[in-house]
């Protein structure tokens, strides 16, 4: 017997979501299916596909998948995305803590702006002259000149598939300095295997090595689809109450003949 499924699309500065309210368990979590969901040609559409379910402990729980069809690690546009979706749905007021991968997350919406609290970050290792972290993603972050131009599709490719980190893979992040307290940001992101607009979690990794060993907690995140800000507290080179902040938007909705 066919099913039919409603979908709503998302957006986080551009890094885009088909949205699922699964609180029915009814969405069959097949790797081509959400594959062909995600593919721009013969599906909706999106960076990746995002499921809405109870939990018991928390407003909902979040489940992630990249564009390829695999469940993978946080997501923070897609939190801040899943939140207004939850709004949306009346789950909540203006204060939600919901259940992801990486952990419980706090989050809070005010006329369209979401503010996600990520997890704690440990600290910063070093490849080179560059940094790796994870920020409930692994995020490898490299800064450059005149990123404009930069080739992040060649580049990053490159590390995402180098030895280091061909088999669990990361995502790659160049970053450039464009003014005071404020970072522009380019993403190649594992899972979608493309530059996307916006990485939630690779803004976030870049603003925490921006941040490191300066004296402020808080700097503006430009990325392709927009801007974001990033606030954090260091703890001479552990990050706690890191927050993401940026609009989330409902795009359009529809229904999906399975
Ligand atoms: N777009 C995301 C990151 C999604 C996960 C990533 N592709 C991975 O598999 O590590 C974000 O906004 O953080």
């Amino acid at each position: 017997m066919q099913k039919t499924i409603e979908f709503y699309k998302y957006q986080g500065t551009g890094n885009d979501f088909v949205m699922i309210d699964n609180r029915d368990l009814q969405f069959p979590k097949e790797k081509e299916l959400i594959e062909k969901l995600c593919d721009r040609r013969f599906g909706i559409g999106g960076d990746g596909l995002i499921l809405l379910e109870d939990d018991e402990n928390s407003d909902f729980r979040m489940v992630y998948y990249n564009s390829d069809g695999n469940e993978s690690t946080m997501c923070g546009n897609g939190g801040r995305c899943i939140v207004a979706f939850a709004h949306f749905l009346d789950i909540f007021e203006n204060t939600a803590t919901f259940e992801a991968v990486d952990g419980l997350h706090e989050a809070e919406i005010h006329n369209g702006i979401v503010k996600l609290k990520m997890i704690d970050v440990a600290g910063i290792n070093k490849d080179g002259d560059h940094s790796v972290l994870n920020t409930g993603s692994p995020h490898f972050v490299q800064y450059v000149e005149d990123l404009e131009h930069f080739k992040v599709y060649d580049q990053g490719n490159k590390i995402r598939n180098s030895a280091t980190y061909r088999n669990e893979g990361i995502n790659v992040n160049f970053v450039e300095e464009i003014g005071d307290h404020e970072i522009f940001v380019r993403t190649y992101e594992r899972g979608v295997e493309d530059e996307t607009l916006s990485c939630g979690t690779g803004a976030t990794a870049a603003a925490l090595v921006y941040l490191k060993d300066r004296d402020e907690n808080m700097v503006n995140v430009k990325v392709l689809g927009g801007n974001l800000k990033v606030y954090a507290e260091q703890h001479g080179g552990s990050f706690t109450e890191v927050w993401l902040e940026g609009p989330a938007k409902q795009v359009f909705r529809g229904k999906i003949d399975l």
